[in-house]
């Protein structure tokens, strides 16, 4: 008799769940999910029962130029294509200029056929940014839904995002990032802990050019989601090299990324801490540090 072989491992890799895109389709062709309702037209949230915001791109003529409301009309078929200058994980963006003014934006288009939490966690932030009021967010101007993809229209940032600033100067220096927070903190008009810690780790981030929690620079590659996750859950949090970093910075991150979010610090007490108050009166020149850096344009891709 043959003795039976051991049957081997099999690994077998489950896909991610997508959502058909036709499941938040109204009859009218409307993508509709929770408060938000998109179409070719533009945006609706309704805030409360009953009564819906609408959000038009139409144009009133005593809005400054780069306030939220631009003074002309436009449609997707008044902009040009120049290029692709990036892509995020829910999908491209484009630099695309407008025809007949000759405006640039930034057109992210967003393939909807994705996974649930993805989804939510995009028509949460699209709300969330017709609602902001800060001048330190980009601003956007436009969105609409039109054959299976929803298309942001955003300000042109002609220095691409932080993370690409910190892709090509490693690091950035103490007076810019104390401005740079006293900035994000101000425009807040919620206090999440959530928020305060994620600012801590960004601005960590930065200063040393690595994700805080990686041991060193040239660690191979990036952790899967789930072993950041367990590390943010299980270890300390990290700290900022006191030796590299003044005691102020060291503080400020620290009070931002307690591990308790009871024990971390509000945005009101961050706003009066030393290490804001250290550069606040001083005159820092974004234009060295902006001056250095490559528009998206010319990234290679
Ligand atoms: N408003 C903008 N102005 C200029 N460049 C932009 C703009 N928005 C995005 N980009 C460029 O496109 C890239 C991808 O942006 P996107 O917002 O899709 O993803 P992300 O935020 O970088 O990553 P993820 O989607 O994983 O959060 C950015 O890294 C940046 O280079």
């Amino acid at each position: 008799m043959k003795s039976k072989k051991p049957l081997k491992q099999l690994k077998l890799s489950v896909p991610a769940q997508e959502t058909p895109i036709s499941s938040f389709l109204t009859v009218s062709g409307t993508f509709h999910d929770g408060d938000l309702l998109l179409n070719q037209k533009g945006m609706r949230v309704s805030i409360f029962k009953g009564f819906n915001v609408f959000f038009y791109f139409l144009c009133y003529f005593e809005q400054p130029s780069d306030g939220k409301e631009l003074n002309f009309e436009f449609s997707l078929e008044d902009l040009e294509t120049i290029k692709v200058i990036g892509k995020g994980s829910g999908g491209v963006v484009q630099l695309v200029r407008h025809k007949w003014v000759g405006r640039l934006f930034a057109l992210k288009v967003i393939q909807m056929n994705i996974q649930e939490e993805v989804r939510k966690q995009i028509v949460q932030e699209m709300i969330i940014n017709q609602a902001s009021q800060c001048s330190h967010v980009v601003v956007c101007y436009h969105s609409f839904y039109h054959n299976g993809a929803i298309s942001l229209m955003l300000e042109y940032m002609d220095r691409g995002s932080l993370a690409d600033v910190i892709r090509q100067v490693n690091t950035i220096l103490e007076p810019y990032l104390a401005v740079l927070c006293k900035q994000r903190i101000s425009g807040s008009t919620n206090d999440y802990s959530s928020d305060i810690w994620s600012l801590g780790m960004v601005v960590l981030e930065c200063a040393i050019g690595r994700f805080p929690y990686m041991q060193s620079e040239d660690q191979q590659s990036w952790p899967s989601f789930y072993e950041h996750l367990e590390v943010v859950v299980e270890k300390h949090p990290p700290t900022a090299p006191s030796d590299q970093l003044s005691p102020e910075f060291c503080s400020f991150v620290s009070a931002c990324i307690k591990k308790n979010p009871r024990e971390r610090a509000s945005s009101l007490d961050l706003l009066s801490h030393p290490f804001i108050k250290k550069f606040q009166d001083k005159d820092i020149d974004f234009g060295i540090l902006v001056g250095s850096l490559e528009p998206p344009v010319n990234y290679p891709r």
